[in-house]
């Protein structure tokens, strides 16, 4: 984790030198909060201006502030609370203490990235600016984790919010990996991000691994939707990639 933890802070002081500020999208699990206690940790995590950083979720459960569960307070414990980020640059998902539905959470989420987008398209003087705001701010760099059963975020296989089209998040009932409700962004929006990082690593992930690099349907293997537009990058161990399609393994160059 310390090599994407590396990766990580170098890509954030790229996108702040070309964009006076950077803009991440974090995720739970393992790999995700492993790899942020790696950045806290690293030595070179004072070249990011952090007060620069724009912090978003990719998902949350929905469940108390204060919950061990929840996403945002395992990142804040990782690496929020060592950094001296600007807490208006923090976005959390609500939780339950202040909606009484993921689903309502999820509207009031999918508000705050609308204001984002529309502050950032006020801000933008270049002539390419578009006409209208977009829905979502620009992500520079999206993290995923994947489940054994190949979800990401909060979207399961075979479930609603995994066929979701034209809303940027969803509340999400019924998931089969407690807690059961949570708020997530949707793969459209997900696939808005200029980079996703996967970020896996373990034995009990090389099916879903395997599965979403072969190109599976992302209805049943949530894990094969993510395209980022500049690029998508597999972070993994060698335990997650043993069964990784044979054609798809870079041989050797040497041949050995
Ligand atoms: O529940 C969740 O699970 C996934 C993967 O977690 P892992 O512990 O199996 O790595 C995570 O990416 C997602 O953000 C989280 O809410």
């Amino acid at each position: 984790m310390a090599a994407i933890a590396a990766r990580l802070i170098t890509k954030l002081v790229d996108v702040q030198d070309k964009h006076g500020e950077a803009t991440v999208v974090l995720t739970g699990g393992t790999v995700g909060i492993g790899t942020l206690k790696a950045v806290a940790e690293s030595a070179a995590a004072p070249a990011v201006d952090w007060s620069r950083v724009n912090f978003w979720w990719g998902d949350e459960r929905f469940v108390p502030a204060d919950s061990e569960d929840r996403n945002t307070r395992q990142a804040y414990q990782a690496l929020l609370a060592h950094l001296p980020v600007d807490p208006n640059r923090v976005h959390e998902p609500g939780s339950s203490d202040d909606f009484a539905t993921a689903d309502e959470a999820a509207q009031d989420y999918a508000t705050k990235l609308k204001e984002a987008a529309e502050a950032e398209h006020a801000a933008d003087m270049s002539d390419d600016r578009p006409e209208e705001p977009a829905a979502l701010p620009r992500f520079d760099v999206l993290l995923l984790g994947v489940g054994p059963d190949a979800h990401v975020a909060s979207l399961f296989p075979e479930q609603g919010a995994i066929r979701e089209k034209s809303r940027t998040v969803v509340g999400v009932e019924n998931s089969p990996k407690p807690p059961p409700s949570r708020i997530s962004l949707t793969l459209p929006a997900i696939n808005t991000a200029q980079e996703i990082w996967m970020v896996v690593a373990g034995e009990d992930k090389a099916g879903a691994v395997g599965l979403a690099l072969a190109g599976a349907n992302p209805v049943q293997v949530p894990a094969a939707g993510p395209v980022g537009q500049a690029r998508t990058l597999w972070l993994i161990d060698e335990n997650a990639a043993s069964r990784v399609p044979q054609q798809l393994v870079r041989k050797d160059p040497a041949g050995a």
